[in-house]
């Protein structure tokens, strides 16, 4: 449980400029993490912790939770996407979750396993790509042969939940189809629309992250950055292969109500620091730093490696 202190040092450090009276929030995510933030604040000088407002006051951030280890890591993303699925499921009666390719998947195994296997409202999942590989469905490139293989066909899901694109058409009309297939489920309400931005609005969008910084198929210093206007879009020269995709915009994954980011491993914590840490103007953002939901929550799992290059990574090896 380290990177709650992790979250509440970073909070602090943010908030430091402002007079003690006006740090009333932190990014607290649990009732046993507040107990630390006293003695923490005594040992910073100008911070002051004002009234239990701290309980209950979250900031509009990111939360950053880094784990020891990947199995850590994999029980606690599985506690989330469960408790983010029973309050969807209460909430609106079903879950809207769209996966991504990589490592990802198989970081969600142990939804696969006890308890999570028998408590978790399988019924009530529909299952979405956030990208997808331009390949036969059977082919072992697939993002859904993947999620399928690994989790899919591991629990009660209604096949017909499961919405995979048209493996049979070319990258630009397979986008197109995702999309018409995204517009009807917003009708019938099976997926919640943006009250602010007219997009779908995914109860949870999980992506993995390059090493270059890339999520989903959203790769640095291309132009499929710049789309606006679809909600589903398509690149046919991905500098990871296969080289066609298609991909969910900016706009679409902003406006879901949870989006996780999970990156773990060595490869990855240059990128993590260019996106989580505030890198100045200079620099353009990686993709995974332009991922910041207009009203929802981003929550970050990383591994220590991952995590290492984290401006005041110090602070959470203990
Ligand atoms: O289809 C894909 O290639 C993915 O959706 C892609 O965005 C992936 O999630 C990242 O590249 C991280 O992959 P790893 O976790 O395997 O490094």
């Amino acid at each position: 449980m380290k990177y709650y202190k992790y979250i509440i040092y970073k909070q602090i450090r943010i908030d430091s400029h402002l007079p003690p009276s006006s740090v009333s929030c932190f990014s607290v995510t649990s009732p046993s993490s507040f107990l630390l933030l006293p003695p923490l604040c005594k040992h910073l000088s100008g911070v002051e912790l004002v009234g239990s407002m701290a309980l209950s006051g979250v900031r509009k951030d990111r939360e950053l939770r880094i784990h020891e280890s990947l199995d850590e890591l994999s029980t606690d993303l599985a506690d989330y996407i469960a408790e983010l699925s029973e309050a969807s499921v209460k909430e609106r009666g079903v879950f809207a979750i769209a996966l991504s390719g990589g490592s990802l998947i198989g970081l969600m195994g142990k939804l696969c396993e006890a308890p999570y296997n028998k408590t978790v409202d399988w019924a009530k999942w529909y299952i979405f790509w956030a990208d997808e590989r331009v390949v036969a469905k059977s082919h072992v490139d697939s993002n859904y042969k993947l999620a399928k293989d690994r989790l899919l066909s591991k629990v009660p899901i209604i096949p017909s939940h499961v919405h995979s694109i048209n493996d049979s058409v070319s990258a630009e009309e397979a986008a197109d189809d995702y999309e018409f297939v995204i517009r009807q489920l917003v009708k019938s309400r099976v997926i919640s629309v943006s009250d602010i931005s007219d997009c779908p609005k995914f109860d949870l969008i999980l992506l993995g992250m390059g090493p270059d910084g890339h999520v989903a198929s959203l790769f640095p210093n291309h132009s499929v950055l710049e789309e606006k206007d679809e909600w589903v879009t398509f690149i046919t020269d991905s500098p990871k292969p296969p080289p066609e995709r298609i991909t969910f915009t900016l706009p679409v994954i902003n406006s879901a109500s949870n989006v996780a980011i999970v990156a773990t491993g060595d490869s990855k914590a240059e990128a993590a620091h260019m996106a989580v840490d505030d890198m100045g103007s200079d620099l353009p953002p990686v993709p995974a730093g332009i991922v910041q939901p207009l009203k929802g929550k981003l929550v970050w799992f990383l591994d220590k490696a991952a995590a290492s290059k984290l401006d005041d990574g110090t602070q959470f090896s203990a």
